[in-house]
Order: structure tokens, then C-alpha cells, then sequence
């Protein structure tokens, strides 16, 4: 059996401590967009001080104490910046002078568009993975694995928290399609730049294109955009396809994939969960 040297068991237990306390950080990355701390210090030039940013987020006066405490835990897993104070200017413990700045990761959820370049916010879809819906699958992890529920097996743990898979609760609660729709939406126009920016060959000779499973047409609009030669259109459930306003721009058609897919020039894909989840449908 392998030993462990004290020093490799002090070292572990510090990273056990870290993987426990985990969660905290995508709580605590939540609690900031939600807070509006990047916009917060991005509005300020890129730096800001706690009272700056207690004037500009709305706090209880019996809250302001805990603001500190939430910017040293998002700056040491890299969110934010802190200059440290001079040692006269700790009140109580906390960093009354210190001043704050953004990091690559907190500019990237600055919502004011051109702040990084063509780049939008991604705040949206970290809110899209950190609803409830998504912590309290994972909770129901350890409970997935050992109930026996036999041709259920193949159901997510998702679907043993919320009875439903994603798609079903978002199609019974509009605020989670809002949600998970802008976040998609938020997500791939970065990686639309990125393609089309880098790879926009691929799409030469092609005159029509479904995007499947493509959301409220983020992808489908970028491309649309970059090669007006492209027909583009969007085939996805009736509760997102209804929820897109009609652009002129992209076609949306209401449907299953697993059904049928419309006749194309081109099938673009950017649905990895789905086409994970149904494998064994798709690839037989
Ligand atoms: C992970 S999201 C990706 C959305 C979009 N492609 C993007 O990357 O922004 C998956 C999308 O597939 C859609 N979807 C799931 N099952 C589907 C099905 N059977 N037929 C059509 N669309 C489906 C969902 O409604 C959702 O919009």
C-alpha cells in the first residue's frame, strides 16, 4: 500500500479543504454578477475602492461589513484584483483602503458591449449553470448512482432532482428558459467570433445551413451576419423557437431533432449535453 509523506498529507488535506469548499466559489462568482460588482468597477475605470463600490451596488447598511470578506474570497480564486492596504487603513480587520480591479475573468462579465472588444458578457451564462435547478442536480448525485431504477438508469441525476430533464422544466418555467436561453445565447457568440474569425472557410459553398438545437439563434445570426449567401435557420423545442422574437434574419422552426431534421446544404451542431445524453439513440 503507498505511503505518504507528512509533508504530501498536510498538502492534502489543505486541497481537500479547497475541493470541500469548492461550491463557495461558483456561489460566490453568482453572488458577485448578481451584485453587479464587474460593471461596478468596470464604471469606475477599472478600479475601485469599497466605498466605491458600496455606493454603486445596492447593500443594507447592515451588510456593507460583508462586502470585504465576498472581494477577498473572489480575489483569491482570481476574480478580482486587491491592492492591499497600508496597514493604518485596516478598519477592523477588513480592507477598508484596499482597491479593486478586474481580472481577464471578471472583464468577461462586463455587460457594457465593445468593453472587450466584439467579446459580450458571459455573466449570463454563468447564471444559466448556476440556477437552482443545476445545484440541486448535482446534489442528487450520490442518490442517482445507488438507486437501482433499473431502464431509469440511463435518466440524469437531473431528472431524479426535478422529475424532468432540462428541457422539460424549462419548457414548465419560463424564467429557467430566459435564463438558460441567454446564457446559451452569451456563450456562443464568443465561440461564433472565435469560428468565424478563424475557420469561416468552412462555410464556403454552402448555401443553406439548420443550426440543430440552436437556441434563440445566436449562432445561426453570427453566421447569417458574417455570409449573407447562407440560408440560415434554427430547428429547437417550441418553448424556445416561441420565445424568439421573428428577426427577418434566421428561420425558426419548431421541432425534434431526434424526429427529423429539415433538408440542407449544411447541419450545424453546437448541442454537446444532448448529443451526449442520447447516444446510445443517435449512434445505435
Ligand atoms: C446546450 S443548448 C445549446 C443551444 C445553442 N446550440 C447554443 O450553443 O447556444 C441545447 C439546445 O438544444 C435544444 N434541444 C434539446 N433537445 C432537443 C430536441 N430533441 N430537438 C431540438 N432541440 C433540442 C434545447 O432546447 C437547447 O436550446
Amino acid at each position: 500500500m503507498a505511503t505518504f509523506s507528512n509533508e504530501e498529507l498536510l498538502q492534502a488535506h489543505t486541497e481537500l479543504w479547497d475541493l470541500t469548499f469548492g461550491y463557495l466559489k461558483s456561489m460566490a462568482l453568482e453572488c458577485a454578477i448578481k451584485l453587479g460588482l464587474p460593471n461596478a468597477i468596470h464604471r469606475r475605470g477599472g478600479d475601485a475602492t469599497l466605498p466605491d463600490l458600496l455606493d454603486a451596488v445596492s447593500v443594507p447598511e447592515s451588510k456593507k461589513a460583508h462586502l470585504p470578506r465576498l472581494m477577498r474570497f473572489l480575489g483569491a480564486f482570481g476574480i478580482f484584483t486587491a491592492d492591499a492596504p497600508a496597514a493604518g487603513e485596516r478598519a477592523n480587520g477588513e480592507e477598508a483602503g484596499a482597491v479593486y480591479g478586474l481580472t481577464p475573468v471578471s472583464r468577461l462579465l462586463v455587460d457594457d458591449s465593445g468593453a472587450n472588444g466584439s467579446c459580450g458578457s458571459l455573466s449570463p451564462f454563468v447564471l444559466s449553470q448556476t440556477t437552482k435547478y443545476h445545484v440541486k442536480a448535482a446534489m442528487h448525485l450520490p442518490e442517482w448512482f445507488t438507486s437501482d431504477d433499473g431502464a431509469a438508469a440511463a435518466e440524469m441525476p437531473f431528472r431524479t432532482a426535478h422529475g424532468a430533464d432540462l428541457w422539460g422544466v424549462m419548457d414548465r418555467d419560463p424564467k429557467m428558459n430566459q435564463v438558460f436561453n441567454a446564457g446559451m445565447g452569451s456563450d456562443t457568440q464568443l465561440a461564433m467570433d472565435f469560428v468565424i474569425g478563424n475557420y469561416g472557410d468552412v462555410f464556403d459553398g454552402v448555401t443553406s445551413l439548420v443550426d440543430v438545437g440552436g437556441g434563440t439563434g445566436s449562432a445561426a445570426r453570427a453566421i447569417a451576419k458574417a455570409f449573407p449567401h447562407v440560408k440560415c435557420s434554427v430547428l429547437d423545442l417550441p418553448n424556445v423557437v416561441n420565445s424568439v422574437p421573428p428577426d427577418g434574419v434566421v428561420e425558426y422552426i419548431s421541432g425534434d431533432m431526434m424526429s427529423s431534421i429539415p433538408a440542407t446544404d449544411a447541419v450545424f451542431l453546437k448541442v454537446r449535453y444532448i448529443v451526449a445524453m442520447n447516444a446510445d439513440l443517435v449512434l445505435g
